[in-house]
């Protein structure tokens, strides 16, 4: 087993130098890594769903899709990340992978448990969370560790939107959750460095490489195609469908929204309000758009959506579609 350096802190590229090493390497890898504020939904998640799309690009808080399942986590520069990327061996199991941190963690005088699902928990309160990818014959074990982190964010960011999608989705599984450094006094750097050492110990590594220009170049390819394109991260997401109703003074008006590979693909709009015009002249500005705020509004500029629903304004369209429930 060797170690590598990541030279990046985006989730995008972390992923992008995982999946670069897990195709490409033939040693068995452990990564200790870190990133820029960020939200990681599992494969088969509904990002629309799982994640509070407003709130994170109000906040600069990227979000992206990882090849593991599972649910969506929230991280920034004091969340660490370690990865195990090996063949699949005979009790490779999430236990066996998280144990490293657990024997990292009682070097530090904390004493942390494994539980039945996939988390790490200390005195009942998750501060890990893990997931795994299979394929070919190898396995990526990754996690994420609480050591600090923005709990107002991790709570904000990842509010379930409480509208009910019609369709098939992984759903994230909310915990309770305690940070590292509320418990010992070290810096996150000094923490990855602990970790790392624990585990060279642990695996007998003393190799220690990094990605060379070559292989960055692959690496940056990866996240062009893949975790820094929106065809991935919101492409990803399971089929499904939105029906809202809202009475306003000018009539009730009922939205359909259909979304297929994460964009609008069907949208209409009944109800029994007045009408200048064919409500599909509306609504066919949005087909092929993502389903958040900034988009809409931004196919809204110059539209005057009065003149379709008499009575409605911007405001109240973007309210309708998209205030919080
Ligand atoms: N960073 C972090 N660490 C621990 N727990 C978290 C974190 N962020 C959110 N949460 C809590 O976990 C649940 C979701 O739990 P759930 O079990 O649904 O999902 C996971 O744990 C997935 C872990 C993925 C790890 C990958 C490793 C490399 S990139 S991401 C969420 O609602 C919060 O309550």
């Amino acid at each position: 087993m060797i170690v590598v350096n990541s030279p990046y802190n985006r989730i995008a590229y972390n992923l992008a130098v995982e999946n670069y090493v897990f195709n490409n390497y033939d040693d068995d890898i452990f990564m200790v890594w870190r990133n820029q504020p960020c939200v990681v939904i599992g494969r088969n998640q509904n990002i629309y769903k799982e994640v509070n799309i407003k709130y994170c690009e109000e906040n600069n808080i990227e979000i992206v899709r990882r090849l593991s399942g599972g649910g969506a986590v929230f991280q920034d520069m004091e969340v660490i990340q370690y990865s195990f990327i090996t063949k699949e061996r005979e009790g490779n199991s999430f236990e066996y992978f998280t144990k490293p941190v657990l024997i990292a963690l009682e070097k530090l005088g904390l004493h942390g448990e494994f539980t039945g699902r996939n988390d790490l928990v200390i005195d009942g309160k998750k501060f890990s969370g893990n997931a795994q990818y299979h394929r070919h014959g190898k396995v990526l074990h990754h996690g994420t560790i609480l050591f600090g982190g923005n709990l107002e964010h991790l709570k904000n960011a990842l509010k379930p939107n409480p509208l009910k999608f019609v369709g098939k989705n992984v759903k994230s599984v909310s915990s309770r959750v305690g940070r590292l450094k509320d418990e010992i006094d070290l810096t996150p750097q000094e923490f990855m460095d602990h970790l790392n050492k624990t585990v060279m110990e642990v695996f007998n590594i003393d190799h220690i490489t990094e990605p060379n220009e070559e292989e960055k170049k692959k690496i940056e390819e990866i996240v062009s195609e893949k975790f820094g394109n929106d065809n991935w991260n919101y492409g990803m997401t399971p089929k499904f469908q939105i029906e809202l109703a809202e009475k306003h003074d000018f009539g009730i008006v009922e939205y359909g929204i259909s979304l297929d590979k994460g964009k609008v693909s069907k949208f209409v709009i009944t109800g029994d309000f007045f009408s200048n015009d064919e409500v599909d002249k509306l609504t066919e500005k949005f087909i092929g758009l993502n389903f958040t705020e900034s988009e809409f509004k931004k196919a809204l500029e110059g539209v005057n959506v009065g003149f379709y629903i008499i009575g409605m304004t911007e405001e109240i369209f973007i309210k309708d579609l998209f205030k919080e429930r």
